[in-house]
């Protein structure tokens, strides 16, 4: 088995995409180039190095391209390449013009280790505006033949190969160029639905002014249609400038995410790498059963399309990952990107609610304040809704509950909260009930006993929802939920007559540390005036707690301090999305969580997975099948069962954590 600490061990390969030096006409040169960059895109065991279209003999040879010296020069050029790639396992997508049938195409020559694998010519050659390609070249519908021989091999010809390694299935190829990808049913497209899932394009685009943007968008899109990789590189320093530009281009995406580019306009030539992560890929079309369909009405035309089978030695040595790995996928890096998400997360959630009032024709809401994260941001969502309805805050009835944990910390937040945000405020004291519940039960602590069992919380979180019911009828008003995602996936509620229970819930599908930025997001934004603000930043400050058991003698604090108990949020909810969102299997998590290089090192990172599989796979999902109404939020983030999860409540969780334990050293 392969080291844990390389990306191929978990459904990751190497792409590089190269930018050489050229000269034009001048295809020893360009050999000598492309062989230096091949040889450094092996080195760090690349999969497979794209280099620009017509890379060998350059982009911008116009009427030489009908010259037989230079059409023999660029054939012994690859002959140069083929020979040098005898000692490397990396696939090499070269460009080169060749003469087939009386005529000139266009082609990519697919290298690895000596051998032609294959020859993919171009189909769509522009002819228009600063384009004249088809003076000098066909495309590749336009040649009869399927098979060609080249530097003494016979090589298979055509835009209808896939490129499939035999040992690692998932790593399958096809390729384009340029022009092929500007038009509206790109030969990829069908590449991808007969299984390709690295799309690689050779590119000699020149530049204009927003064109790298354009690019740019067409490498997403088409990434993301085909839920494939897609690599792109364009021509660059060298190429003639009679009367175009070039930037030297190069892109790695992957289902519509950028996973590296190249700085532009360099003179000097470039290298651009990224682990490509196959598995997400295929889970995806997987998932994506529309993919499927695609695949099925165009059958015909798929099932004629050739494999080209070859092997690729997976490198048996440690590598780190080339691919950024955030720690928060809920709460991106990007500010521009955070702010997005934050905007768009809070207005889904209080259109959700907006809706749900309006259709009941209900113009009261009850909510339980804690001064705990959760409960604060419901109650922000709330005032937001009451003023887009034009209905007054004081309509928001809010209950702040203490019980026998309850500290003056967060109680003193929730009343200065509700007080600047201008609701209903009421302070509702739950011990009473809560004494004679216990006293019913039996229970000791009634007696004075220091019993803080399961009991003794739950009864003290049921007691407040059995009275926000109540309130809630009694007021004609609907109990607004609070609990987020991860304490759904954790099973971290109190089931039924608890936290578990409302008739709405804006939070369903917020994780914790999006609520955490949401909350800050909110306060810097100012939204709801300065009093407001600074409380909000004293509640994202306090240490997460239910408050359920009471501290020490004399302590204002609770005895738990929730992160102790299931873990870390920010790892908990960075292995709720992969596990949930993609499917991965537990070693694999652990190994991204690894990857972003924080401050958690392995044993941690296990630790706390081992606790999310056990409570998300064995104990909680029944609390999960049945959730109160609340909006979708977030791509990685539903567990309604009437949306994105699914499940029985009944099924065991030894797999996950058996994988974890063998695989995780
Ligand atoms: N598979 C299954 N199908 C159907 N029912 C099942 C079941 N497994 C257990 N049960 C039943 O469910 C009970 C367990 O569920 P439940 O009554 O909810 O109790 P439980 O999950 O044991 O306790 C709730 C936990 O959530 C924590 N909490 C509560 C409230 C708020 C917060 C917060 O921080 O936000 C945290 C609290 O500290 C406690 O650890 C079992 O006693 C059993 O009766
Ligand atoms: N002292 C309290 N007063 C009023 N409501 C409470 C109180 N404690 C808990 N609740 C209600 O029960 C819900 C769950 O409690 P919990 O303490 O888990 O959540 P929270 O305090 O809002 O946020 P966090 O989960 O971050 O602590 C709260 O969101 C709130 O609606
Ligand atoms: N070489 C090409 O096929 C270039 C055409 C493409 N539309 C571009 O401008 O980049």
């Amino acid at each position: 088995m392969l080291p844990f600490l390389t990306p191929y061990r978990h459904g990751f390969v190497r792409a590089a995409v190269c930018v050489p030096l050229v000269r034009v006409a001048d295809p020893a040169y360009n050999a000598e180039r492309t062989i230096a960059l091949a040889e450094r895109a092996a080195a760090q065991h690349a999969a497979v190095a794209l280099f620009p279209e017509l890379g060998l003999s350059g982009y911008t040879c116009d009427d030489l391209f009908h010259q037989s010296a230079l059409l023999d020069a660029t054939e012994k050029a690859l002959g140069k390449v083929l020979a040098a790639s005898e000692d490397w396992e990396t696939v090499l997508l070269l460009g080169l013009p060749l003469r087939v049938e009386h005529r000139l195409l266009n082609v990519c020559a697919v290298v690895q280790k000596g051998t032609l694998l294959g020859l993919v010519p171009k189909t769509y050659l522009p002819n228009y505006r600063e384009f004249y390609e088809k003076r000098q070249f066909a495309s590749g519908r336009d040649v009869a033949t399927r098979e060609v021989v080249l530097l003494g091999q016979t090589v298979p010809l055509g835009s209808d190969l896939v490129f499939t390694c035999t040992n690692l299935p998932d790593f399958a190829l096809h390729v384009e160029i340029c022009e092929d990808v500007w038009t509206p049913l790109p030969p990829s497209t069908f590449g991808a639905l007969a299984g390709a899932t690295i799309l690689a394009n050779l590119s000699a685009s020149n530049i204009t002014v927003g064109k790298a943007d354009y690019r740019k968008a067409l490498a997403a899109g088409q990434s993301s249609r085909c839920l494939s990789a897609y690599l792109y590189s364009a021509a660059g320093p060298g190429e003639s400038t009679n009367d175009l530009a070039w930037d030297g281009h190069a892109l790695i995406y992957e289902n519509g995410e950028r996973l590296a580019e190249s700085a532009r306009f360099s003179e000097d030539e470039d290298l651009i790498l990224a682990d490509i992560d196959l598995e997400r890929l295929t889970q995806e079309r997987m998932r994506q059963t529309s993919f499927a369909d695609s695949v099925h009405d165009q059958r015909e035309r798929l099932s004629a399309m050739r494999r080209v089978p070859f092997l690729f030695e997976l490198p048996n040595a440690e590598l780190p990952l080339l691919r950024h790995i955030e720690r928060f996928p809920f709460v991106p890096d990007d500010p521009t990107l955070r702010d997005a998400h934050c905007y768009e997360a809070y207005n889904i959630q209080v259109h959700g609610l907006h809706k749900r009032l309006q259709s009941a024709k209900i113009e009261k809401l009850v909510i339980g304040v804690s001064g705990g994260l959760d409960s604060t941001h419901a109650l922000i969502v709330a005032c937001n809704t009451m003023d887009k309805l034009g209905l007054p805050r004081t309509n928001i009835l809010a209950y702040t509950m203490p019980g026998f944990a309850t500290s003056d910390h967060t109680k003193s937040n929730a009343h200065a909260l509700m007080q600047a945000l201008g609701v209903t405020a009421t302070e509702l004291d739950i011990r009473p009930s809560c004494l004679q519940m216990l006293k019913d039960l039996g229970h000791p602590f009634h007696d004075g006993e220091p019993v803080y069992d399961i009991t003794f919380e739950n009864v003290q979180a049921g007691d407040r929802t059995s009275h926000l019911f109540r309130l809630a009828n009694f007021h004609n008003g609907i109990v607004l939920g609070t609990g987020d995602l991860s304490e759904l996936a954790l099973g971290w509620c109190t089931y039924g007559v608890g936290d578990h229970m409302s008739h709405y819930n804006v939070n369903a599908s917020v994780p914790k540390t999006l609520i955490q930025y949401l909350i800050r997001w909110v306060a810097a934004k100012n939204l709801f005036g300065e009093e407001a603000s600074r409380i909000l930043i004293s509640i994202a400050d306090t240490e997460i707690s239910p408050e359920l058991i009471p501290g020490g003698e004399g302590s204002d604090k609770p005895a738990q301090k929730t992160e102790e108990k299931i873990g870390p949020y920010a790892l908990q909810d960075f292995n709720l999305y992969y596990l949930t969102r993609f499917g991965f299997a537990p070693s694999k998590v652990a190994y991204l969580s690894l990857s972003v290089g924080d401050s958690y090192d392995l044993p941690t990172i296990k630790k706390w997975l081992e606790v999310f599989l056990w409570r998300f796979f064995k104990t909680s999902q029944f609390k999960r099948t049945c959730v109160p109404n609340g909006p979708k939020v977030g791509s990685g983030g539903s567990l309604s069962p009437r949306g994105d999860w699914r499940a029985p409540s009944d099924s065991e969780a030894t797999l996950w954590l058996d994988e974890l334990r063998a695989n995780v050293p």
